[in-house]
């Protein structure tokens, strides 16, 4: 549904893109995780046809996004500064966004007025605080029923409540509608629990981009008992990390816990228990070696 193929994008000189491949599904909620600087902001501006690229390609459900008005009034992008007229109210800019986006659903403008309580729709943006001008851009934006949902530091300013609000509308509208998300952030723990896809970024390069599902196959964790001595697993090449504390081993195996049960039940341990690796753990092992400090890419 998005796609970029080697996207480049310099400013004065420098290249704050430099060949993204980006491939998001249909459906799928894709979180983009990266430290200050990478890139991910300019990406997300390429995908909103703010943007226009040195080179590559942007494409939305298969066409160009720059200067596209047709794709660009299926795609709702809420950055992370307020993009509103602050001398608008909500109430203004619903009038307005309904005249440009023929999707536009008044009656879930109406039912979202419960939802978005502390947001006085009268009320000039400018004097609204920053997390409830975020809920205002996020009330206009999913009431256009957008196809792609764009979101740049969504949480940022928002208490858990909202947030937890304002990610069960999106959950629905990916369920209900095959909406897909796009969602950027520098915490990987804000974007674990939500994101079916992740993509690591660094430097302007996509460092890594994979399903959830596919990095938490291919790593597992498990602690081992044994009755006597522990065999020595710096020998085995799957095995990224061992750490003992008293008679418990902890392992960390590059392979699949069918694998990792099989091969270690030959060992008789007399206690064998996996353990599920936190997203933080897997792009930890599935990063390292690099060099550079994983935990500043991604925490
Ligand atoms: N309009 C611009 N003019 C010049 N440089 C820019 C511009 N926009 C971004 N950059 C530079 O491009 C790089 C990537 O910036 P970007 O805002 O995309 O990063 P980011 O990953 O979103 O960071 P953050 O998490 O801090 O928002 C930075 O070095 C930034 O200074």
């Amino acid at each position: 549904m998005i796609e970029t193929k080697g996207l480049v994008k310099s400013f004065d000189g420098f290249k704050a893109l430099d060949g993204i491949e980006l491939a998001v599904g249909k459906g799928s909620i894709y979180g983009l995780v990266g430290p200050n600087g990478a890139g991910k902001s300019t990406l997300i501006r390429h995908l909103a046809g703010i943007y226009r690229q040195d080179a590559g390609e942007v494409l939305v459900a298969g066409r160009p996004v720059y200067e596209n008005t047709d794709v660009k009034s299926r795609i709702a992008y809420i950055p992370d500064d307020i993009y509103h007229f602050m001398q608008a109210s909500t109430r203004d800019m619903m009038r307005f966004y309904r005249r440009i986006y023929p999707r536009f659903d008044m009656a879930r403008y109406s039912a979202l007025k419960d939802i978005f309580v502390s947001v006085d729709e009268r009320q000039s943006i400018r004097r609204l605080s920053k997390g409830m001008q975020k809920q205002s851009a996020f009330w206009i934006a999913v009431c256009t029923n957008p196809d792609v949902i764009l979101l740049d530091e969504p949480v940022d300013g928002l208490d858990p409540i909202m947030r937890r609000q304002i990610w069960s509308i999106i959950m629905a509208d990916v369920a209900e509608r095959g909406t897909t998300v796009l969602v950027s952030s520098h915490n990987l723990r804000e974007l674990e629990d939500v994101c079916d896809h992740m993509g690591v970024m660094n430097k302007g390069q996509l460092m890594l981009q994979r399903s959830v599902s596919e990095l938490q196959d291919n790593l597992t964790k498990v602690q081992l008992v044994f009755e006597n001595a522990a065999p020595d697993f710096s020998a085995w090449p799957e095995a990224l990390h061992h750490a003992q504390s008293g008679r418990i081993h902890t392992l960390i195996l590059r392979c699949s816990q069918e694998e990792a049960k099989g091969r270690l039940k030959l060992l008789s341990p007399i206690l064998l228990d996996t353990v599920p690796l936190t997203l933080e753990e897997i792009f930890i092992y599935e990063l390292g070696g690099a060099d550079y400090a994983v935990k500043d890419i991604i925490l």
